[in-house]
């Protein structure tokens, strides 16, 4: 994606609304120098009747002008806040748009395609990046446009009453435009390529330093981390501070520049009036009109950054967007599933992307459907690894694996979530009340299958006992509650979903033993038809289960012969 294809966007979306305030933005820009431009003709005619004495003085029509005046006045006020109305407008839609199709782009790389990305730079793409590429068309194409046009305009109707004026006019904005700002933007973009990624980083940084406030507390990090936060700070404004004197300095120069484009329009008008070709009243008019036609030029070094700042901004959401899903979605809708959904593992093998290290290596078995099973074996052997396979988090290098006899790769994570609940060893909880945590799960959940859901898990009593029950807020990941009370809210997450097939991580970690007894009973008499499997280092859990199945080597133990 770049600023082009962005247009893509734009042209369908918003073509009116930007094109309409180009048009006001115009028409504000035009009133401005007609205002001024009229103003300087009335104030000198009205002078120079003044002088010439009393009938002069009664043959000069002040009304006509004056109403010019103020119609122009108006005009301007009028245009300059409907302008900001409609491109504000097209500019928030435009970024909102660019902001879904950022996420659907982000949504299938997750969680494998990100695992390398800090959130914190992920969210500074999302919202400033997306931010800068909307914005670019109020802040780069409105000025840009703006000046082209009414620069034309400008000279054109100065030409019309002194051709050399108007030439030296359009003389000056061209100075203006080009070799300033060009200078300016090739200035400016390698300071606005280092704040982008300063910005980034800095962001980044920050994401990890709330999101780990507790730990830097207890480890005594936290003064330390301060003063790495403070250090990106000050790079960061020191950055700012350049592209400010930058700019600033642009403007100071276009200035000069107009104000000697000015004084040369002046020279000729007097001598064009010396020679009789222009009246008195037209040499402050068109000194003051060129005055204003040079407004238009003052957002343009500005408008130069925005360009440079979105266009970088394009590139790192190109960057982040067009990478390829780990898992590619499969092309064709979800295949009819078998009436039983058994589990067919066959010489599978699997390792991580960008690692030499097989995770499993031809492992095969079978889970039929109805059966309870436990998945044992060494931490870190790749317990949780087959899990996230099953969820088509990732790909699988070699074999086979068919659910309900159709094979896994024809599923989207979707379509599969509707068949396999997983209650996660690394689950994660928003933060929200305990009734939007379940109503995730399950957004049809009514009250009574809460309380069910809840009372399976032994989080009943809690709730009650909750300040606001079901409304109370869990904090973020569940800061809230207790380690054990989070594991059983995710099963009941799992449970509501009623799903043929439920995978528990370490379902029962952080419980005591009478709790984790009570729990498995609830969970397998409120499911007795599910289909479980179960990861467990906790031998207290094995006799809810009808089998075992050791993970060890890369191989499923015992081996089994699977059809
Ligand atoms: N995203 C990843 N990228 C690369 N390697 C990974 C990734 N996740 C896990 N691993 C590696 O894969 C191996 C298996 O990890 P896995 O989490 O599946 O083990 P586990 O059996 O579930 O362990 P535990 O019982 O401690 O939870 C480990 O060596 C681990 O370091």
């Amino acid at each position: 994606m770049n600023l082009l294809t962005v247009s893509g966007l734009f042209t369908r979306a918003l073509c009116w609304p930007v094109f309409f305030g180009l048009a006001l933005a115009c028409v504000a820009a035009l009133a401005n120098f007609g205002l001024l431009f009229l103003s300087g003709w009335l104030l000198a005619g009205a002078a120079c009747a003044g002088a010439a004495g009393l009938a002069a003085q009664q043959a000069f029509n002040m009304m006509l002008p004056a109403t010019g005046v103020r119609f122009f006045a108006t005009l301007r006020i009028v245009t300059r806040y409907l302008e900001r109305l409609v491109t504000h407008d097209a500019s928030l839609r435009l970024t909102g748009r660019l902001r879904v199709w950022v996420y659907t782009k982000l949504a299938p790389l997750a969680p494998a395609g990100l695992t390398d990305k800090r959130g914190g730079d992920l969210l500074s793409r999302f919202v400033s990046d997306t931010d800068r590429v909307g914005q670019s068309y109020t802040e780069t194409f409105i000025p840009f446009g703006r000046a082209i046009l009414c620069g034309l305009a400008f000279a054109l109707i100065s030409g019309l009453f002194l051709k050399s004026a108007g030439l030296i006019l359009a003389l000056g904005l061209l100075v203006c435009t080009l070799p300033v700002l060009m200078s300016v933007g090739l200035l400016s973009a390698p300071r606005l390529r280092a704040l982008t990624t300063q910005r980034g980083t800095f962001q980044a940084e920050l994401a990890d330093t709330l999101a780990g406030l507790g730990e830097y507390l207890t480890l005594g990090a936290s003064e330390a981390r301060i003063e790495t936060l403070d250090s990106h700070q000050k790079t960061l404004q020191a950055t700012e501070r350049h592209l400010a004197a930058l700019e600033s300095g642009t403007r100071s120069l276009m200035t000069f520049i107009g104000l000697l484009t000015t004084l040369y329009v002046v020279m000729l008008a007097v001598r064009a009036f010396h020679q009789g070709t222009l009246s008195a009243p037209e040499i402050p008019m068109l000194a003051l009109g060129c005055l204003a036609a040079f407004d238009v030029t003052q957002p343009l070094p500005a408008a130069c950054q925005a360009f440079t700042r979105a266009r970088i901004a394009a590139e790192r959401l190109q960057t982040s967007c067009n990478a390829a899903p780990c898992v590619p979605a499969p092309t064709a809708p979800a295949p009819a599933l078998h009436h039983l959904l058994d589990l067919i593992v066959r010489d599978i093998s699997f390792r991580y992307p960008n690692t030499q290290h097989w995770v499993l290596e031809h492992a095969s078995f079978t889970i039929h459907q109805g059966e309870r099973v436990a998945l044992v074996g060494s931490s870190g052997i790749g317990k949780s690894s087959l899990i996230s396979l099953l969820s088509r988090f990732y790909p699988y290098q070699g074999g086979e694996i068919t659910l309900g006899g159709q094979d896994l790769r024809h599923f989207s994570t979707e379509d599969l979530a509707k068949t396999l609940s997983v209650a996660a060893q690394d689950f994660h909880l928003f933060n929200g009340t305990i009734r939007d945590t379940l109503l995730l799960a399950n957004p049809n959940a009514d009250d009574t299958q809460m309380a069910e859901a809840l009372s399976t898990v032994h989080l009943e009593e809690f709730v009650q006992h909750a300040p606001h029950g079901l409304d109370t807020l869990i904090g973020d990941e569940g800061l809230a509650l207790s380690g054990g009370q989070a594991r059983r809210l995710v099963l009941a997450q799992a449970l509501l979903r009623n799903t043929p097939w439920l995978i528990l991580d370490e379902p029962t970690e952080g419980l005591d033993q009478k709790t984790e007894y009570a729990l498995m009973q609830g969970l397998i008499s409120a499911r007795p038809d599910a289909t479980i499997l179960c990861i467990t280092h906790r031998r207290t859990l094995i006799p809810f289960m009808d089998r075992i199945l050791t993970l060890a080597g890369g191989q499923i133990c015992p081996a089994e012969e699977v059809p």
